[in-house]
């Protein structure tokens, strides 16, 4: 049997007056998937989680989540949780009142029960009998999360969910995704960093001013980028650039200093560099990509469409 779809989005347009915020915009999520979207500011992020959330409506296209055709209705589709720019929270209430309000709105014991729970579970126990007005950003992003997981979603959205957060705080909150995921739940979050999705994330979906510039594995991704850029520190730099120079299919990159060169080309371009420095006596003592596959692959297509 085919895995069942969180989301199932074809051909999304949405628009405010001139501006087109997403332009046929395609999106598969299945149940179990942690699914990345990631772009630039302004690529249409938001934009997106907000229909997925029931917040706004698209112009047009169609639009499945869990199954269910959304209709022109404003309303969360059930089973969804989530928050685009921030979580709504009393500031005049506690951690543990906050919640508390949000099982006594749906009228539902079980979710009483488990606020100690969630609470737990994104490292707010401490402050759980504390006033929200005074929580930082990440312990705010906490309790949106306690307050969605409460809810006990089978599609969770987060914008932006590491915003604010330590090291240690994404530890924790990623580490409660990956147990919602495991459970079958799908998770769709938001991130302009290609770091924070490479440790979360299944599969990802490059936006670019409203249109998908990629969408899939992060493997796949990895490997649409062949020729990244080198940083190489050798034991004679000028000698090094003499013979990255004269070594045929390589470009010596504009940020090449006295101390660093820069260079660019295919992987049997490079090895070929790396053997005739040896030959030459000159050694080599770093040679590491300037950004990792993941970075370099999305800059390049996030570029593309913004130049
Ligand atoms: N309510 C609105 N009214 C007018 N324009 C809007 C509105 N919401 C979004 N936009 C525009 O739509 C485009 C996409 O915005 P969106 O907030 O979805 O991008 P984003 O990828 O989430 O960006 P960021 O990373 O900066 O949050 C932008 O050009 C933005 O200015």
């Amino acid at each position: 049997m085919d895995t069942p779809l969180a989301v199932r989005a074809r051909g999304i347009e949405q628009a405010f007056g001139e501006v087109v915020a997403l332009d046929g915009v395609e999106l598969t999520v299945p149940a179990g998937q942690i699914h990345g979207l990631v772009g630039p500011n302004g690529a249409g992020k938001t934009t997106l989680l907000g229909l997925l959330l029931g917040l706004a409506v698209a112009d047009s296209g169609s639009l499945e989540i869990l199954g269910t055709p959304v209709g022109r209705a404003l309303a969360v589709p059930d089973g969804v949780a989530g928050f685009v720019d921030g979580p709504g929270l009393y500031p005049s209430l506690t951690a543990r009142q906050n919640l508390a309000a949000l099982a006594a709105l749906r009228g539902d014991a079980s979710m009483a029960k488990a606020i100690d729970d969630v609470l737990a579970q994104v490292g707010l126990t401490v402050v759980a009998d504390d006033r929200t007005r005074g929580f930082s950003l990440g312990m705010r992003q906490r309790l949106g999360l306690a307050a969605a997981l409460l809810t006990q979603p089978r599609l969770l959205i987060l914008d932006e969910p590491s915003n604010g957060l330590d090291p240690a705080g994404k530890k924790q909150v990623y580490g409660v995704l990956k147990r919602l995921a495991a459970d079958g739940a799908a998770v769709v979050l938001s991130s302009h960093r290609m770091d924070d999705v490479e440790a979360l994330c299944n599969e990802v979906t490059i936006l670019s001013t409203g249109r998908v510039a990629f969408s899939g594995p992060l493997s796949k991704l990895a490997g649409e980028n062949s020729e990244l850029d080198y940083r190489i520190v050798a034991s004679d730099p000028q000698a090094a650039r003499v013979v990255a120079g004269t070594t045929d299919g390589l470009r010596i990159g504009g940020d090449s200093s006295d101390e660093v060169l820069v260079v660019s080309g295919p992987v049997p371009v490079l090895d070929e560099l790396v053997k005739r420095l040896v030959h030459a006596d000159i050694a080599v003592r770093e040679l590491v990509p300037v950004a990792s596959p993941l970075e370099a692959a999305f800059l390049a297509l996030t570029e593309q469409e913004t130049n």
